[in-house]
């Protein structure tokens, strides 16, 4: 087994450019997922911290250091924060592979796409500079006007565990992109990477406050900041319920928010595929990445009939290739679920749809090699019905659920059977029909012939109960800008809308 020759830092809050203790002092314990055992611990922020994060931000705001500066100012920023994390690459990925389970592999490719982020909205917020004033022409001779694009404020970014750093990226690099001061609460069952980006922040200069970063419980941490007078927006990616909280607590204030709620996507295959064994790696792919634990996760499989045995033999002949493992092991390909928690429920899952009525085709258990560690085998369900439990609601962890149709129209009423709208994948080499599905599919994220490749240039989100408002690409940006319009009258001529008493 692998020995991690990494150390856990032990850190504090990260505010006002520091590094600071909670004010009750609280902290967390982090618990490996693939041990069971405490291997650290975390700062547990609560309200009082969470002001005096606020605070800081505000200040941020009003300094001529973060509050002045120009996009190409801030860009330098991200780049050199791109930079430590490409030179810290392999270390942060440990981390993050040590603190939620998720294969190094796949780790290390998180720390890329976090570096190519922070990149990308560099080169946005460059281009910020030349859009900032934008005049409109009303082809009147006596008013001039112009458009404003400017940070919206201070902002709360609330994060999950799945992508810990990833996600945290997708809003705190747009977010500083746009001038905005931030404060992030990334989620307590894995916040280590996420307290490292607060020491690179430090390393490379960001001005204070700028990125403030407070560990601990949602309704501790991240509850107070929801509710707080000064903090102008909430950017959320997460769970359902929570969502729902955030958007409660936020209307209460008029606070605008962007909520990306996860789903249970659909992926359709055709019979008319030319390479079975293509459509069944993507198939694989799109549900057992990171354990399954991935909000844009294919986890309906809705096959045509005529390829649906076939189709299934083959599926099972290549998931006895997947390595389950100690996710640091080499070739690991599945890793533990993040916590004891989210471990029994997607047991549950797993249960419940036995008692149901379902069949469970492969996995569904414990892996009998694994002795320690929140491991589920990769598990795939058939004789599912659209009553069930495990056809409607997200399990986030390594669960397929099978489904087959006979005709399009089936198929299109089978992938829409969900009250989210996340993500759909469609499988087939009829470009037409792709097209129709493109037209049909309730999601913010179609893929043709693949599953969750994802690119920072391109809108993230979904609509239904997945969620409103994009991450990534220039939508990202959008999210953090405030529109001001100017308008200004030119004319040396009164208004002559009164009669003016110097006139009689
Ligand atoms: N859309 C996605 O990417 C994700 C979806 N999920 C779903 O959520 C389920 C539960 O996972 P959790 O970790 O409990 O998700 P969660 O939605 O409770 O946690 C996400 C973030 O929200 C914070 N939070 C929790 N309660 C809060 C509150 N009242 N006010 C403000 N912030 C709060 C958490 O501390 C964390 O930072 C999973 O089984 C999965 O189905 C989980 C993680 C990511
Ligand atoms: C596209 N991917 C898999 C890199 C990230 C998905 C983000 C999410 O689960 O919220
Ligand atoms: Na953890």
């Amino acid at each position: 087994m692998a020995i991690p020759n990494v150390r856990i830092p032990s850190r504090q809050l990260y505010i006002d450019g520091e590094w600071r203790e909670p004010v009750k002092k609280n902290r967390i314990p982090i618990i490996s997922p693939a041990t069971e055992e405490i291997i650290g611990e975390i700062p547990a922020a609560t309200e009082e911290d969470v002001d005096i994060a606020v605070e800081a931000a505000r200040r941020a705001l009003a300094r001529d250091d973060w509050g002045s500066t120009t996009g190409a100012q801030r860009a330098k920023y991200l780049r050199a924060i791109a930079a430590k994390i490409l030179e810290r690459k392999s270390e942060l990925a440990k981390l993050e592979s040590l603190d939620c389970g998720k294969t190094l592999f796949e780790a290390a490719w998180d720390m890329d796409d976090v570096a190519a982020s922070f990149e990308y909205y560099a080169d946005l917020a460059e281009a910020l500079d030349s859009k900032r004033k934008t005049p409109v022409d009303l082809h009147l001779d006596s008013f001039k006007t112009y458009v404003l694009r400017e940070p919206l404020g201070v902002v709360g970014l609330i994060t999950p565990w799945n992508y810990p750093l990833l996600m945290a990226t997708w809003k705190v690099a747009p977010a500083l992109a746009a001038g905005c001061a931030a404060i992030l609460k990334p989620s307590e069952l894995a916040s280590i990477t996420c307290l490292e980006l607060g020491e690179i922040c430090r390393e490379v200069g960001l001005p204070p406050g700028a990125l403030n970063i407070l560990t601990g419980l949602g309704p501790e941490a991240g509850a107070p900041l929801v509710s707080h007078p000064h903090v102008d927006k909430i950017a959320f990616t997460g769970s359902g319920a929570t969502g729902v909280k955030i958007m409660t607590a936020a209307a209460q204030l008029v606070k605008p928010v962007t909520l990306e709620l996860g789903g249970k996507s659909p992926i359709v295959v055709f019979d008319d595929i030319d390479n079975l064994d293509l459509a069944v790696e993507w198939t694989l792919f799109g549900c057992f990445a990171n354990a399954g634990q991935v909000c844009s996760a294919t986890s309906r499989l809705i096959l045509q009939e005529s390829i649906a045995s076939e189709f299934l033999e083959r599926l099972l002949l290549w998931i006895k290739n997947i390595k389950i493992s100690d996710p640091l092991e080499e070739d690991c390909k599945l890793g533990p679920i993040v916590s004891s928690g989210q471990y029994e429920k997607v047991l549950k899952f797993i249960s419940k749809a036995k008692d149901e009525g379902a069949t469970i085709l492969c996995g569904g258990e414990r892996p009998q090699h694994m002795k320690k560690g929140y491991y589920v085998q990769p598990t795939i369900i058939t004789d599912v019905n659209t009553s069930m439990e495990i056809w409607k609601e997200e399990v986030f962890g390594p669960v397929l659920c099978v489904k087959t149709f006979k005709t399009e129209e089936e198929a299109i009423e089978l992938a829409n059977d969900t009250k989210y709208g996340l993500a759909s994948a469609i499988m087939s080499k009829d470009v037409e029909r792709c097209e129709r599905f493109t037209k049909a599919f309730q999601t913010g994220i179609i893929w043709f012939n693949c599953s969750q490749p994802t690119f920072t240039q391109l809108p993230w989100g979904g609509r239904k109960r997945s969620g409103f408002g994009r991450d990534l690409g220039e939508w990202g940006l959008e999210n953090y800008l405030n529109i001001k319009q100017v308008t200004q009258y030119t004319s040396v001529e009164p208004w002559a809308f009164y009669k003016s008493p110097s006139k009689v």
